[in-house]
């Protein structure tokens, strides 16, 4: 909803809103050079009737004095042939010193801002602007907010593609600013539209005057108490009538004053909603506070390249999802297609059936998992649902809510529902998330259109198979063709290589790839690699559809991407890594893995790994620049031939980078695993994970296991299990 309330006001509004802020930013220089050209007073507590004296001594047929908020005094007088002059004045002196007149370029963009040369109806389209520039300042506030975790990390930093940061960057510097600047243009369009209350009537005309003239305007008490900053206008009586009054206006309210006997003869403040008037005036126009008008200005320049940034990601986002032809809407079909997915690949498996479906005349709604509302589907007769599983049995990104949505609707009449699990074998829950939801549904009492099943990797096969089911149940032939989309792919070029497993004969080794160059608009539109470790770098090994992930061990900023690979005995990626030299290439795809990641705070970090498993620690380890306590655990198989990164471990305890490590050698006489060194070292590892600290644990799914019952033990006397730390974050892994 929020993001809506942001998306749609700023791309239909954008040319809009772009003029309004470049307009008001050329007009905020305006007041600061007025200041700047501002004779500077150099007499103190200098009074307006000493000023007026001044003026009328240098011009004796003065009409009118007038003094702007930034203290600019202007006079206006006629000359021997009875033609109006006027002239800004040196207070010092009465004397004219430049032109009154406003510089035209400042008339024209004065112009223009408040009504696009259009008149009336110019200012109705330039209060829309200031509308559309609120509801994007709040909305885009509470975006913010969201997206940085909450007010109080309001300015914490920023992680994604450059577009979304800078856009984001810009919003927390200038936010303040187009707020202020939005709700001043609208009380002031409300204000010529005539929608706020009325200022104050001027006080009554005088009934009766001294009848003479020519009193001192110097001896007047009104003015010679009134300091000139507080003067606003003075209009002279005309010339040789008599009755006729001086008529004052300040800060504080209008009068008239007697031209015989400088009395006041009548005085009526100014109300609280001219006051305001005049505040809100100030602060959008910069006038009498030229500097807050410049900062003003500079904020409102930030507008543009934010319009550019918003749509560059409205863009990118729209490109990422596969497009579903002729998606027809949830209320008017029969079959609706649930998605749950991170990288996209069910999204594309959708998509293939949904034009299966249509070919046969079927019409179907295809939508993400957490877009579940049952209300909508009122012509439905079932629910397809297709999702994968990440984390360790855990929802993707576009199925977050959909639990939650699912326990909060019942089931609904004449429709059944069908779940698909996409999902990797070689993680120990596989497919965890869809049965979860498939055994939700059943004990919800949905009733089920056809036996959950699996699709292994992304398997054509797996999904064709389940296809011919769906027909079935369907009463339809149904023949799913799945081409798999492959991501869009990085060629990566080896620069090092460091060989490990000798010792084992299971060769393996640390390999170092240059970061891949690219282009400000490639960095711009969010594709320029941007990962941190313990993210996936994904290969697709020849002859296979299926792409095989690793744990990467840098990070973007270390300047390289640096995996940790052994030879699996017939791996086909596998072997062809760790064949690589320097100067060979290999095409990847970068997936991010934010779930593994050091929680961002100073409590120390319990890193567990083993064999390659130490890639992405090692990582976090070398990315520890505020050398908070990081505690290793690192089971190997031979010391002579399988400690991954000797040199550099000696070198991060040394910087502090690294607190401690115990190591444990499986092919030695002592045969020992990461995991009995877990609980060699019990009583420490309490006392750190009682004082907060987050365990981190990477590696094969054997010693995955190993360590989770030994934590166990080692949590029972907390009264803690592995369970409860990983609701709170502070238990995570990544196992393969
Ligand atoms: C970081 C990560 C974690 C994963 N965890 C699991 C898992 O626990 N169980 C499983 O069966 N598959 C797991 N998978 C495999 C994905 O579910 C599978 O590749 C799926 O087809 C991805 O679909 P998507 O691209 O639509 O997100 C994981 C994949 C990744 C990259």
């Amino acid at each position: 909803m929020l993001r809506l309330a942001h998306r749609w006001p700023g791309l239909l509004a954008a040319i809009l809103v772009i003029f309004m802020s470049l307009s008001g930013a050329a007009l905020s220089v305006f007041p600061a050079l007025e200041s700047l050209s501002t004779p500077a007073q150099t007499e103190t507590n200098l009074d307006a009737g000493t000023v007026a004296a001044r003026i009328q001594s240098v011009y004796p047929s003065v009409t009118e004095i007038r003094v702007s908020p930034a203290g600019r005094v202007t006079a206006y007088w006629s000359d021997a042939d009875n033609q109006s002059q006027s002239a800004t004045i040196d207070p010092a002196t009465g004397k004219a010193v430049a032109t009154a007149e406003t510089p035209a370029a400042e008339r024209w963009l004065k112009n223009l801002h408040r009504s696009l040369f259009m008149g009336e109806n110019g200012r109705i389209i330039a209060a829309v602007g200031a509308m559309t520039m609120l509801v994007l300042s709040v909305s885009g506030l509470f975006l913010v907010a969201r997206r940085t975790g909450g007010w109080r990390r309001f300015f914490s930093p920023l992680r994604g593609a450059s577009s979304a940061r800078v856009h984001v960057e810009l919003a927390r510097i200038s936010v303040a600013g187009l707020l202020l600047s939005s709700l001043t243009a609208l009380w002031m369009s409300a204000s010529t539209f005539g929608l706020l209350p009325e200022s104050a009537d001027g006080p009554a005309l005088p009934a009766a005057t001294s009848g003479r003239t020519a009193y001192a305007l110097d001896r007047m008490p009104a003015l010679n108490t009134l300091p000139i900053d507080a003067l606003r206008d003075l209009t002279f009586p005309a010339q040789g009538d008599t009755n006729d009054v001086y008529t004052l206006k300040t800060t504080t309210g209008t009068g008239y004053l007697d031209q015989g006997n400088g009395k006041m003869l009548g005085w009526s403040g100014a109300s609280v909603w001219d006051r305001l008037g005049d505040t809100v005036m100030m602060l959008h126009t910069g006038r009498g506070a030229a500097l807050l008008g410049l900062a003003l200005g500079l904020m409102s320049l930030a507008v543009p390249a934010m319009a550019l940034t918003g749509a560059v990601q409205w863009w990118t986002a729209r490109q990422a999802r596969p497009r579903i032809r002729g998606n027809a809407s949830a209320g008017r079909v029969g079959t609706i297609i649930l998605v749950g997915s991170e990288g996209g690949a069910t999204f594309g498996f959708a998509a293939t059936l949904h034009a299966a479906l249509a070919k046969t005349g079927e019409q179907v709604h295809v939508a993400p998992m957490s877009a579940f509302e049952p209300k909508r589907y009122g012509m439905a007769k079932r629910i397809i649902i297709m999702a994968a599983t990440y984390g360790d049995g855990d929802a993707p990104a576009s199925a977050r809510n959909f639990l939650k949505l699912l326990s909060a609707a019942s089931p609904m009449r004449n429709v059944a529902v069908g779940v698909l699990g996409f999902g990797d074998r070689s993680f120990p829950h596989f497919c965890g998330f869809a049965r979860q939801v498939d055994a939700e549904l059943e004990t919800a009492g949905w009733a089920k259109l056809l036996p959950f099943d699996t699709v292994d990797r992304q398997s054509p096969q797996d999904f064709a198979r389940w296809g011919r089911a769906l027909g079935e149940a369907m009463g339809l032939p149904l023949d799913l063709h799945h081409a798999p989309v492959v991501p869009q792919l990085t060629g990566l070029t080896l620069i090092s290589r460091r060989d490990y497993g000798a010792a084992v004969q299971a060769p393996a080794a640390i390999l170092r790839f240059a970061l891949p160059r690219t282009s400000f608009w490639e960095k711009l539109f969010g594709k320029a690699p941007r990962f941190s470790a313990g993210d996936l770098i994904g290969i697709v090994p020849h002859g296979s559809n299926t792409p095989r992930f690793y744990s990467l061990a840098s990070s973007s900023r270390d300047g390289f991407v640096e995996i940790c690979v052994r030879k699996h005995p017939g791996g086909l990626c596998s072997s062809r890594l760790v064949d690589l030299m320097p100067g060979d290439k290999v095409h990847v795809f970068f997936r991010a893995n934010p779930d593994f990641r050091p929680a961002k705070n100073r409590k120390p970090v319990v890193l567990i790994g083993a064999g390659t498993g130490i890639g992405p620690l090692a990582g976090f380890i070398r990315d520890n620049v505020g050398k908070r306590p990081m505690h290793l655990f690192f089971g190997a198989r031979h010391p002579s031939s399988d400690v991954f990164y000797a040199p550099e471990i000696d070198r991060w305890l040394g910087e502090g980078k690294l607190t401690s490590i115990e190591t444990a050698f499986s092919r030695t006489a002592a045969r020992s695993y990461v995991q009995d060194a877990v609980r060699r070292d019990g009583q420490r590892l309490a006392g750190l994970i009682a004082a907060g600290a987050q365990i981190m644990v990477c590696g094969g799914a054997d010693m995955a296991a190993g360590v989770k019952t030994a934590l166990g033990d080692i949590l029972a006397p907390l009264n803690l299990t592995t369970a409860k730390l990983k609701a709170e974050g502070r238990y995570v892994e990544d196992v393969y």
